[in-house]
């Protein structure tokens, strides 16, 4: 074997790394792709998942222990090297990787991707990080912390705006003592969970494949298997879905019963994965379904997603804050699933975490106003509405709907969303704080942190 012999996995686990330093990738949609080109074989696969996605979640914690290893902030490392360290320094402090293969393929790797004079530098730092144990790592970056917000950041690889956001979000339920259990469980892979349409698919078709989801009365968590080769076996009708997707979809086909003819809109609809349930709901119910998607590309992937379930779904590519202009007091029900930081989805995005910033959120918060406020105005009187994003940030939740019951006065009223969601799921969900909306979380649920709530425009 060459002295400079990489591992395929590593190799692997390496580009994805890179490659979403240098330009944005990401990695679970960048990963899958590269594993099938280097023709890993599952337990290759499984290996480069796991460090692919374990170095770039703990990427924050790795940088304080590399800093202090080389006497150096991580800022004056040339950023490659730097890629390669973050990967060492997975394999020695979270993975029994054995240290002369972590340190001799690190080594080899920053021949590779490096200069002369980086692997000298790369072998000292891994070397200096392999002679102190996981504890006193921790021991001596808990000691240069500068406060109680930055220990938690350090302990568990978040930024620290994201820890002070999410802390936030737990205090409006009165539940800031479960923030470390949530910090936690951003570091855990999520499991797969599955969507069986319903009125399409076998209901036995759930307990083959894996077990029924403990909330969704939809979903099911996968046994074992290529999630998308189940999916295209059985044409689409079974789809990779979030149990929390499943409920905030269902939260508004299930509010009341549908009546025959009602008109559904799902107003930011790519890639797709809940207007497929909300499509399989309208079916069984006699309703008609328009999904609408601003961007082309992203409202191809609706139509495809749509495909499975034989209901005509036209899909629109308007701007959503523009939709009352020809639709004003048109849709009995909409869902508006708006696009947000992501900060609920960290377990699914290892690299998110690092790539938001604060300013998306003010970004982002203008947008989902608008939003918000041209779908009332789409609302039919009478009509009911789901606000739902995949992230907890205040902002993003009840700071929105806040403005727009501000707005919007006694012509809307907030819906008991707990109960809803309640009535609908399999077993009772640990819910709390103001019932008019509902906040899931994936310490406490096992979900991504989506928030729902249901507003319905007065008749
Ligand atoms: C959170 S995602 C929706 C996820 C989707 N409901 C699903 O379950 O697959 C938000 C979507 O809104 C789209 N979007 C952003 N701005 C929009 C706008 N002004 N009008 C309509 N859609 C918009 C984004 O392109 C993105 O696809």
């Amino acid at each position: 074997m060459s002295v400079d012999f990489v591992q395929p996995a590593r190799r692997v686990a390496y580009e994805v790394i890179a490659a979403v330093r240098e330009t944005d990738a990401y990695a679970n949609l960048l990963l899958p792709t590269k594993i099938k080109r280097a023709a890993l074989n599952t337990a290759d696969a499984a290996l480069a998942t796991e460090l692919t996605y374990g170095t770039l979640r703990m990427q924050g914690y790795y940088d304080r222990v590399i800093a202090l290893a080389a006497g150096r902030s991580v800022d004056a490392i040339d950023p490659a090297i730097l890629d390669v360290l973050r990967l060492g320094s997975h394999q020695l402090l979270s993975t029994r990787v054995a240290t002369h293969a972590a340190v001799n393929e690190s080594v080899s790797l920053a021949k590779q991707v490096g200069s002369r004079s980086a692997t000298g530098f790369t072998n000292g730092v891994l070397r200096t990080i392999s002679r102190s144990s996981v504890d006193e790592w921790r021991e001596r970056v808990l000691e240069a912390t500068t406060s109680d917000d930055d220990t938690l950041a350090a302990l568990y690889s978040h930024p620290v705006w994201v820890v002070r956001a999410l802390r936030q979000s737990l205090l409006a339920e009165n539940r800031a003592d479960e923030l470390t259990a949530l910090l936690a469980a951003d570091n855990q892979a999520a499991r797969v969970n599955m969507v069986a349409l319903p009125g399409l698919t076998d209901p036995s078709l759930a307990a083959s494949l894996g077990e029924a989801d403990p909330f969704s009365p939809t979903g099911f968590v996968l046994a074992g298997g290529d999630p998308f080769t189940l999916m295209k076996q059985h044409e689409g009708r079974i789809r990779v879905q979030d149990e929390g997707s499943q409920i905030a979809a269902l939260a508004l086909t299930r509010a009341r019963p549908v009546r025959a003819d009602e008109r559904w809109l799902d107003l930011c609809a790519g890639p797709g994965g809940k207007a497929a349930l909300l499509a399989a709901e309208a079916l069984a119910g006699g309703a008609y379904l328009v999904a609408n998607e601003v961007v082309p590309t992203r409202a191809e992937l609706v139509r495809n997603a749509l495909a499975p379930v034989p209901l005509d779904v036209p899909v629109w590519e308007i701007d959503g804050t523009r939709i009352a202009d020809r639709h004003a007091d048109t849709f009995d029900r909409i869902l508006l699933d708006a696009p947000c930081t992501g900060l609920g989805a960290l377990r699914r995005r290892p690299e998110a975490r690092w790539r938001k910033q604060p300013k998306d959120v003010a970004e982002l918060s203008g947008l989902q106003s608008n939003l918000l406020d041209a779908a009332l105005k789409a609302l039919a009187p009478g009509g009911i509405l789901a606000y739902v994003t995949c992230s907890p940030h205040i902002a993003e939740t009840r700071g929105i709907v806040a403005t727009a019951l501000k707005a919007w006065g006694d012509r809307v009223r907030q819906l008991d969303t707990a109960a809803v969601v309640q009535s609908l799921a399999v077993t009772e969900l640990d819910l709390a704080g103001d019932p008019t909306s509902v906040q899931l979380w994936p310490h406490r649920h096992n979900t991504d942190a989506m928030f729902i709530t249901l507003i319905e425009r007065n008749a």
